[in-house]
């Protein structure tokens, strides 16, 4: 194992330069300037320190010898080098140190390239785990697609990129016979298509309600589909960070469809719904007041409204949805400036209308790319991903600092018996968040 010290000193006089919590451990009111004050040498008088330090070994070995003397040996004009700017891969260079490890980013990268279904796989649980090491590697992997990717956008010129399809409807919608029915029609013209299930009770339940291979048992025997379902941890953030990454490792194997299932509970759709090109939400024509049903949100978030199984008894249902939704969309906020939500209907059952979604979608990715609103929405979302991963994890530090986890009981009962108020319970928390763990 190979290990790189870096040992920070700093000089005494130059109290400018030292973090305040150092200086007030060395108080030093130097009675004259030093000769070597600008010479930028290390002194250090270890009698000054207060509190006094522990005996520290003596002679050469210690470090207060030591310490200055390899910082004196550092040639002159280095001592002040300029800070050196933030390296974005410098945290992750760290975590292929090991030869092998190396050897697993390569291998998956280059396997995932070519097109290897194994080694996107192995990547996407790799993304997906939450150890320390592994997610570093993960990192590395991204990175490596990214650029990998950036590339192909350079030769791919004025041509699309992937697309990114996000399918949410409540359970029973009808969600994964279109995904069949469609990625059949999808791998059969040719495209490669990848199919991420969200599933935001599947830590609950123990098992994925989505994504399960036998909801759509021809498609994931296509050699051209890939299905996957996308643990989310029970979080929303879980949900952001497990399968953004598990888009970028699709693209780079070389997925240009990609389609985003999603149930219709919670609030997962609306964290899919920050991470397609199009956000699509499927309709059942069963039912009555679905209009009531559905969260306002979430119909303002889609590009298009599919009613679904408009076929035999349902024709007529499916037809009378379909022109209240139209209905209801003019008085909804458009986010497009050049795209009008549609509404159509569908039947994955007889293939009715399947031909005539793709090329709707079509339609709009062509147009969003061309007018570049798809590039500025991609640049967004990837804003809104950073910030909700911080958030997420500055919540996680919070609910796990020692200080706020002892207090939270007896603040919330304060708060629930009217002792204290709600503003004067969270100042009292955030103060104990910012004391030392
Ligand atoms: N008549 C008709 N029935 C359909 C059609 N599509 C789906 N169904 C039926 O609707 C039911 C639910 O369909 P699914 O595709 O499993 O719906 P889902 O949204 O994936 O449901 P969950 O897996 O519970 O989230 C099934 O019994 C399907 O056979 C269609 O186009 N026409």
């Amino acid at each position: 194992m190979q290990f790189k010290i870096l040992v920070l000193t700093f000089k005494g006089p130059s109290r400018s330069r030292s973090p305040p919590n150092l200086c007030d451990l060395t108080p030093s009111h130097p009675v004259r300037s030093l000769r070597s004050a600008g010479s930028g040498l290390c002194f250090t008088s270890p009698a000054s320190l207060t509190p006094p330090p522990p005996p520290p070994p003596v002679g050469r070995r210690a470090l207060s010898h030591s310490a200055p003397t390899l910082w004196n040996s550092i040639p002159g004009g280095r001592y002040c080098a300029s800070p050196r700017p933030l390296s974005l891969s410098a945290g992750v260079a760290e975590a292929a140190e090991s030869e092998r490890e190396r050897r697993l980013v390569d291998h998956l990268y280059s396997g995932l390239t070519r097109g290897d279904r194994a080694c996107l796989a192995e990547a996407i649980t790799l993304v997906e785990s939450s150890h320390r090491r592994k997610k570093l590697l993960a990192q590395l992997l991204l990175l490596r697609v990214l650029s990998h990717e950036r590339d192909k956008a350079g030769r791919r010129g004025a041509e699309r990129p992937a697309f990114r399809i996000g399918l949410s409807g409540s359970p029973g919608a009808g969600k994964s016979t279109l995904i069949e029915t469609f990625g059949k029609m999808l791998t059969g013209k040719g495209h490669k298509v990848a199919v991420l299930a969200v599933d935001p009770s599947s830590n609950k339940t123990g098992g994925s309600l989505l994504g399960d291979k036998t909801r759509m048992t021809e498609l994931s025997r296509d050699m051209n589909a890939y299905i996957r379902p996308s643990p989310t941890l029970g979080t929303l953030g879980g949900v952001t960070r497990n399968t953004n990454e598990a888009i970028i490792l699709c693209e780079g194997a070389g997925y240009d469809v990609i389609l985003i299932e999603t149930v219709g509970v919670g609030q997962s759709e609306f964290a899919v719904a920050d991470m397609v090109d199009m956000f699509v939400l499927l309709i059942p024509p069963a039912g009555g007041d679905e209009l009531q049903g559905i969260k306002r949100g979430i119909i303002e978030m889609a590009d298009l409204i599919v009613v679904t199984k408009a076929d035999g008894d349902l024709v007529v249902p499916a037809r009378r949805i379909q022109t209240e939704y139209t209905s209801a969309l003019k008085f909804l906020h458009k986010s497009s400036k050049i795209w009008k939500p549609k509404v159509m209907s569908i039947s994955s059952k007889s293939g009715k209308g399947i031909p005539e979604l793709w090329e709707k979608m079509t339609e709009f990715h062509t147009s969003m790319f061309a007018s570049e609103e798809l590039q500025i929405k991609r640049q967004n979302q990837l804003k809104v991903w950073m910030w909700n991963l911080i958030r997420e994890n500055i919540l996680e530090s919070f609910y796990n600092h020692p200080a706020v986890r002892n207090q939270v009981p007896s603040i919330e009962a304060k708060v629930v018996h009217g002792e204290i108020t709600p503003v004067l319970a969270a100042d009292l928390l955030l103060k104990a968040f910012s004391t030392k763990e």
